[in-house]
């Protein structure tokens, strides 16, 4: 039986590494990697931001599928960094989206391509990116949206451990609260995150389908980035003291961020028969796998 070819970008990442465990789990397919570094057999080193290294690693793997899951996540190395950035997100992109060969193609992108003027946004929302990342995954979904195959872009915002710098805003706040240091929460900023254990399944579930186009993931409920360090302080057992609230004051800082970004998850909840998990699921369930 031909086993379909999976290539996945960022396959060492907090998203990625995640993908890539429930992809193993599936004898359909063989699965080939590509990151800055090789990780073994059927793994690529190659770095995306070089579109002609990257077209020599799609020469050769010539897949069937592709899951592009890599980006730059600090966004001052995004400003910073323009061309690389460019290259990585939109460049690389491009690849893959004007590829014949491939079939099936998914993108992951964020809640951050919106300005956070609203929330609720919906697939159909206009994306207004306010700094350089935002602005380079937007361009990255274009590629994708004018594909030559069935390509689908995935707007979401997660939470996990292992993220490559230990970087992310899940372990900020939990390395922080678990040493006893004190932490401020922003009040006004709300967004809707998943566990990444939770997309990674919902993905491979996007992929079985004949969806195209964008679609909107997130946990049920938005709320404020406060409210979210005090949930991982409950569920974590970690003191809550040390957690007040301030304000994230827009006009500061060399990153604009957008203030909401919630995500209306209606449309993937009907498509796949699911209800979106709360928050707290999705905390003890970042609990629970941490323990293995
Ligand atoms: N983290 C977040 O808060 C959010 C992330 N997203 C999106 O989710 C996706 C996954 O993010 P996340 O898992 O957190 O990211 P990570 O930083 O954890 O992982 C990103 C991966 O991209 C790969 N990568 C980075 N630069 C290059 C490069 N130049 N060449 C090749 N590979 C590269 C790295 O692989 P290697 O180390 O092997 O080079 C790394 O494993 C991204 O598309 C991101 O835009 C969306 C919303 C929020
Ligand atoms: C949320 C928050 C952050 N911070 C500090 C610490 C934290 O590491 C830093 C940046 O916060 P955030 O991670 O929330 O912000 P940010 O880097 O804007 O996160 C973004 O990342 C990219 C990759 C995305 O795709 C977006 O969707 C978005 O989640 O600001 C606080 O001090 N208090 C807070 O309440």
């Amino acid at each position: 039986m031909y086993k379909k070819k999976i290539l996945l970008t960022g396959s060492g990442g907090m998203l990625g590494s995640r993908v890539f465990q429930e992809l193993l789990l599936n004898p359909a397919y063989t699965v080939f990697t590509v990151g800055r570094v090789s990780r073994g057999e059927n793994s690529f080193a190659c770095d995306l931001s070089d579109p002609i290294a990257f077209a020599d690693v799609l020469e050769s793997v010539a897949p069937d599928i592709v899951i592009h899951c890599a980006a730059n996540v600090n966004l001052g190395s995004c400003e910073r960094e323009k061309a690389y950035t460019y290259g990585l997100h939109v460049l690389s992109s491009r690849l893959i989206a004007s590829r014949k060969s491939i079939q099936r193609s998914i993108f992951i992108s964020t809640d951050s391509v919106f300005d956070g003027l609203e929330g609720n946004y919906t697939e159909k929302s206009a994306v207004t990116p306010l700094n350089y990342y935002a602005l380079t995954k937007a361009l990255g979904e274009e590629c994708f949206f004018n594909a030559s195959h069935a390509a689908l872009v995935i707007r979401t915002n997660i939470i996990g451990f292992n993220s490559p710098l230990n970087s992310s805003l899940f372990e900020w706040a939990w390395e922080n609260l678990a040493a006893g240091k004190k932490i401020t929460g922003y009040k006004n900023v709300f967004f809707n995150p998943l566990y990444v254990g939770t997309l990674a399944k919902i993905i491979i579930q996007l992929l079985n389908s004949s969806l195209t186009g964008v679609v909107h993931t997130g946990c049920r409920e938005g709320l404020s980035k406060y409210e979210f360090i005090r949930k991982i302080a409950e569920v974590f057992e970690l003191p809550l003291d040390n957690i007040s609230g301030s304000e994230l004051d827009v006009s500061e800082g060399e990153i604009r961020r957008p203030l909401n970004t919630i995500l209306a998850t209606r449309n993937v909840e009907n498509l796949l028969g699911i209800e979106m998990p709360d928050i707290t699921a999705e905390l003890m369930a970042i609990k629970r796998d941490s323990r293995k």
